[in-house]
């Protein structure tokens, strides 16, 4: 039970991660848990199944230090290091991913039925970093048999003002080695190659080291993706973006990351709903950025 504004909720509970408050969600379709920092979800699962969709590192860390390596990080007013706006000398200043992970959110609403549970999250700081603070965000997690996740920016200035942003889902693929990815083809850029461009093979697989930006084009939108594992389907469904982001550091890379065990890259891939571009927000002019997972 949560008590949030003097009400109170049955599929909601009060929990944490080591420093973390968590927010559990436990109802008819699934459980599911967000961290108040970063509006982090770490875990959905839903009942038709049980089988965890997400996957989220045996050493994530939990004390605000750093980003949790796992989940669904935000990533917002910038993806990487692409700052919408910003002099590109900057760049090197600046936290990569944007500055909304790596604070505390407040729980804005909560609403239950006998088909979901929504909770709507909004974080403590906005303006930082030189953005403007009349750009606002907010996410709205939907629990039912799927998982909805709606970041949604709001431009309340006069002027108008670009974004980029992620949903930086990671995916509990069971094995990476028999893992194939539906619903990606097209050109994409390949960071671990000097941003060079590649044709995708399919069927997509993943067997090295793997950073790619697919761009939308008019052959490939990239709403609806599927993961085939070892032991189950996960489906992916997308609005907002301009580009899915494909993300694995394999082996080598791991093992240079504190917050990785050397083979955990076996059992995630990311698959991240993306603007890399840049979309521009007209004066109070409203963008969503959505993924739907089940
Ligand atoms: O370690 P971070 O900041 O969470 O980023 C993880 C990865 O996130 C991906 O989105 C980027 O394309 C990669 O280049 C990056 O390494």
């Amino acid at each position: 039970m949560y008590t949030h504004m003097s009400k109170q909720y049955s599929s909601v509970s009060m929990s944490s991660r080591e420093q973390l408050p968590t927010l559990k969600i436990t109802n008819g379709h699934c459980t599911a848990e967000i961290a108040l920092f970063g509006a982090h979800l770490l875990s959905f699962v839903p009942n038709a199944d049980a089988t965890e969709r997400l996957w989220l590192s045996e050493t994530a860390v939990f004390n605000k230090s750093k980003p949790i390596r796992g989940g669904i990080p935000i990533c917002w007013p910038w993806f990487a290091d692409i700052y919408p706006d910003k002099d590109a000398s900057d760049n090197t200043k600046l936290p990569a991913h944007g500055f909304v992970r790596t604070q505390d959110w407040q729980v804005i609403e909560i609403a239950e039925s006998t088909d979901a549970t929504t909770i709507t999250l909004s974080p403590n700081q906005l303006g930082l970093y030189g953005f403007s603070e009349k750009l606002l965000a907010s996410v709205e997690f939907t629990f039912s048999k799927k998982c909805s996740i709606r970041l949604i920016t709001k431009n309340t200035s006069k002027q108008a003002l670009t974004i980029t942003a992620a949903l930086h889902s990671y995916f509990n693929v069971t094995n990476i080695h028999q893992t194939k990815i539906i619903g990606v083809a097209g050109k994409y850029i390949d960071k671990t190659n000097a941003s060079a461009a590649f044709e995708q093979l399919l069927p997509y697989l993943i067997s090295s080291e793997t950073d790619r930006i697919h761009l939308q084009d008019e052959n490939n939108h990239f709403d609806f993706i599927h993961l085939i594992c070892p032991d189950k389907k996960i489906s992916i469904e997308q609005h907002g973006h301009d580009s899915v982001v494909i993300w694995n550091p394999w082996q080598k890379k791991s093992k240079t990351m504190a917050d990785m065990q050397d083979n955990s890259y076996i059992d995630m891939l990311c698959i991240e709903a993306s603007i890399t571009q840049g979309t521009i927000l007209a004066a109070q002019q409203q963008h969503e950025l959505v993924q739907i997972i089940g």
